[in-house]
């Protein structure tokens, strides 16, 4: 199966809200266009019902080349029964739900379901997401068609087993909304020092998304670009010696409890 085959079969979001709206929004800027693909959710959004061509809330091909689950993991034993007729196994499901683990869809959609479990991040909505896979028997000989379509929204990292599922969750799911409380953060803390907010803003903005570009781009480990920065007892150093002091444990604690969470959400 390839990208022909998701074009001429379709490809179906099951939930499109947050997670579902930023994938779609990455692939329309050129893999895919909107009459290639339905959507089903209950609410669509204005942007979703001015996408000229999209299948919204409309019946479903027989046998669409993939499904995507992106709706939550508490909706799973709503939402799933009625796609079980689905593609007899020429389907493949895509989950991109926290916590809900492969069996949960086996046993949802029957055994022979091929199924892939991913975890993406937000930024695809700009093309530059991260994605984790890991699939079960069936859908293996699907990763490489999953991997294409979601690198067309950014990276992608195949795991060697679903029980990295948590932490990945932990890092990389969840790991944007601690990189935006920082913006926010170091924004606020420049409104504090006097600056206005907007420049504030401005400046957290730059700084956060121009130093995550300089970590994924330059040959040195982020530990040196931080070291290149700070020079000997200048600014840099009197403020890294506050912030270092409690922000490795926190860190720590914070993707620990985004990994527990996960745990607990397998029910
Ligand atoms: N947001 C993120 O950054 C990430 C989210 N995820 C995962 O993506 C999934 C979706 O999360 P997110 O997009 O944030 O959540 P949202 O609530 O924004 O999106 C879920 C969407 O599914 C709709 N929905 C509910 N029931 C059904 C149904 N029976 N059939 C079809 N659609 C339905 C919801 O409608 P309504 O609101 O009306 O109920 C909503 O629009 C979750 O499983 C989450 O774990 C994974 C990685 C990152
Ligand atoms: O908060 C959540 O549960 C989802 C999963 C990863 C990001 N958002």
């Amino acid at each position: 199966m390839d990208m022909d085959d998701l074009k001429d079969r379709g490809l179906v979001l099951l939930g499109c809200g947050k997670m579902g709206s930023a994938m779609l929004e990455g692939w329309l800027a050129g893999a895919l266009e909107p009459h290639h693909v339905w959507v089903r959710d209950p609410k669509p959004s204005d942007w979703l019902q001015g996408l000229d061509g999209l299948h919204l809330n409309q019946s479903l091909p027989d046998a669409p080349a993939m499904v995507l689950v992106a709706v939550k993991p508490q909706m799973m034993d709503d939402a799933l029964p009625e796609l079980r007729a689905l593609g007899n196994g020429k389907t493949v499901f895509l989950s991109v739900a926290a916590g809900t683990a492969i069996a949960k869809y086996e046993a949802l959609l029957g055994d022979a379901t091929p199924v892939i479990r991913a975890m993406p991040n937000t930024p695809a909505a700009v093309g530059r997401g991260i994605t984790a896979l890991v699939a079960n028997a069936k859908g293996a000989p699907s990763l490489p068609l999953a991997e294409k379509l979601l690198q067309a929204v950014g990276q992608t990292v195949r795991l060697d087993s679903e029980d990295q599922m948590d932490a990945v969750t932990a890092v990389s799911g969840s790991g944007p909304a601690y990189v935006f409380h920082m913006i926010e953060c170091l924004a606020q803390a420049g409104e504090a020092q006097g600056l206005d907010a907007e420049l504030a803003l401005a400046l957290a903005k730059a700084t956060v998304g121009g130093a995550g570009h300089l970590a994924e781009n330059s040959p040195k480990d982020p530990g040196q670009l931080r070291v290149d920065v700070t020079s000997p007892n200048g600014t840099t150093e009197a403020g890294l010696k506050v912030l270092m002091a409690d922000l490795p444990d926190l860190v720590k604690r914070t993707v620990a409890a985004a990994a527990d969470r996960s745990r607990e959400l397998k029910g």
